[in-house]
C-alpha cells in the first residue's frame, strides 16, 4: 500500500491551463476524492496520476518513488472507469484473467488470482456467466475486480458509479467503501456526485478552473469551507456580506442593515468578509424580538421529513432555511427574523469580485 505525492503537478494544452501547478499528499489507505465543475481539472490530475497524460511540470511519486516517466502499466495501479469496457464475449473469469494472461501468468495462479478477486467483490461463483447475464451494479464489481486482480498499491477510480440508478448507486458506494478499508488500498476518485464524495472520501479535494480551492474532510469543507466557491459548491449555501469585528476576543458580524449577529473565523482580521450559514443551521425568532435578521417569508415548502423556508432579506438576499419540527405554518409575506449559533456561521475574507 503507498502514498501518492504531487508535486508542482501541472498540464497545459497549448495556451490552456487545465491543471496549474498542484502539490496534495494522499496518506496510504485514504480515499480522497477529487470534487468540481466539469473542466476543473479533475479527470486529467487522475489521468496524470495513471501515467496515461504526461505532465507538462511537477513529479509524481507513488510510495516514495518518483514515477513521473515510468509507463501505466509500471505504476502498479488499478483503474475503474465510467465505462467499464468489459469484453461482452467473454466470461467473467476470462474479462478478470485476461490481463494476467498477456502477462504470461500460469493458469494455477491466474485461477488462484481472479477467485480472489472475485470474492473481494463478492461475486464468487459468476465468473462463468457474460456481462449481459449480470446487473449494472454487478457489472461495476467485475471491473473493479478486474482492477484488483493486479492487487495494486493505488486505485483510480473515474466516475466509477456514474452508469448506475440512484438505489444501486448507494449500495455499491458502500460496498466499495468497506471493500476499500478492507483492503486497506489507497485511492482516488473522480465523480460529480456530492452526496458520493462527501459520504465515501477520508478528504476531498475541491477545484476550480485547474486549482486547488480546499483539501480537506468532507466535514470541514462542509462547515469551514475556505472561500464562497467552495460553499457554494457543496450543500446550500445562505451567504452574507458584512463587516467582521471581534469585541472582548468574540468575532461578531455586522450586516449593511446594522443588525449584529455572532459569527465564528479563523486566522484573519477584521474587514469585508462573506459568511456562509447552512440552511439546517437557520433559527427563527419572531419579528418582535429585539434581536436577529428581519426577513419576508417568499415561500414555504413541506418536505415530509422536514420543510424548507424560502427567505429574503430586506436588502433582497435570498435565504434558506429547513425545518426538521413539524407544524410550523408560514405563509408568504410573513414577518420574520433569524440568527444562528456562532459555530454555524463561518466567516471568509471577502474576495476581490465577489
Ligand atoms: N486533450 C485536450 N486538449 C485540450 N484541452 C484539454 C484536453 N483535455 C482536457 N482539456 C481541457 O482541460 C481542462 C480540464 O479538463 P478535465 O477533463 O480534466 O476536467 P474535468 O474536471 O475532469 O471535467 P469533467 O467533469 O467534465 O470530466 C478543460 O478545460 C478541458 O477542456
Amino acid at each position: 500500500m503507498s502514498t501518492i505525492e504531487l508535486v508542482g503537478l501541472g498540464k497545459r494544452y497549448g495556451d490552456v491551463t487545465a491543471v496549474a501547478a498542484t502539490d496534495l499528499c494522499i496518506a496510504e489507505g485514504e480515499l480522497v476524492t477529487l470534487l468540481g465543475p466539469s473542466g476543473s481539472g479533475k479527470s486529467t490530475i487522475l489521468s496524470m496520476i495513471a501515467g496515461l497524460t504526461p505532465s507538462s511540470e511537477g513529479t509524481v511519486r507513488i510510495g516514495g518513488r518518483d514515477v513521473t516517466h515510468v509507463p501505466p502499466a509500471s505504476r502498479n495501479l488499478g483503474m475503474v472507469f465510467q465505462s467499464y469496457a468489459l469484453f461482452p464475449h467473454m466470461t467473467v473469469f476470462d474479462n478478470i484473467a485476461f490481463a494476467l494472461s498477456i502477462r504470461g501468468v500460469t493458469k494455477s495462479e491466474i485461477a488462484a488470482r481472479v477467485a480472489r478477486a472475485l470474492a473481494q467483490v463478492r461475486l464468487a461463483g459468476l465468473g462463468r456467466r457474460r456481462p449481459s447475464e449480470l446487473s449494472g451494479g454487478q457489472q461495476q464489481r467485475v471491473a473493479l475486480a478486474r482492477a484488483l486482480v493486479f492487487e495494486p498499491e493505488i486505485l483510480l477510480l473515474d466516475e466509477p458509479m456514474g452508469a448506475l440508478d440512484k438505489n444501486l448507486r448507494e449500495e455499491v458506494q458502500l460496498e466499495l467503501r468497506q471493500l476499500q478499508r478492507e483492503l486497506g488500498v489507497t485511492t482516488v476518485l473522480v465523480t460529480h456526485d456530492q452526496e458520493e464524495a462527501l459520504s465515501l472520501s477520508t478528504r476531498l479535494v475541491v477545484l476550480d478552473q485547474g486549482r486547488i480551492q480546499q483539501v480537506d474532510t468532507p466535514l470541514s469543507v462542509y462547515q469551514r469551507p475556505r472561500n464562497r466557491f467552495v460553499a457554494q459548491f457543496i450543500g446550500t449555501a445562505n451567504l452574507f456580506a458584512g463587516e467582521l469585528s471581534y469585541h472582548d476576543g468574540q468575532s461578531q458580524l455586522t450586516l449593511p442593515d446594522g443588525t449584529v449577529l455572532a459569527c465564528r473565523a479563523e486566522g484573519h482580521g477584521a474587514g469585508p468578509v462573506d459568511v456562509v450559514v447552512r440552511p439546517e443551521h437557520v433559527l427563527l425568532l419572531p419579528p418582535d424580538a429585539g434581536t436577529g435578521l428581519l426577513v419576508e417569508v417568499v415561500e414555504s415548502v413541506y418536505l415530509g421529513q422536514s420543510s424548507r423556508l424560502h427567505l429574503r432579506t430586506a436588502d433582497g438576499v435570498a435565504v434558506i432555511a429547513v425545518l426538521q419540527r413539524q407544524g410550523a405554518a408560514f405563509s408568504p409575506g410573513d414577518a420574520l427574523r433569524i440568527h444562528w449559533q456562532a459555530d454555524h456561521a463561518w466567516a471568509m475574507p471577502r474576495q476581490a469580485g465577489a
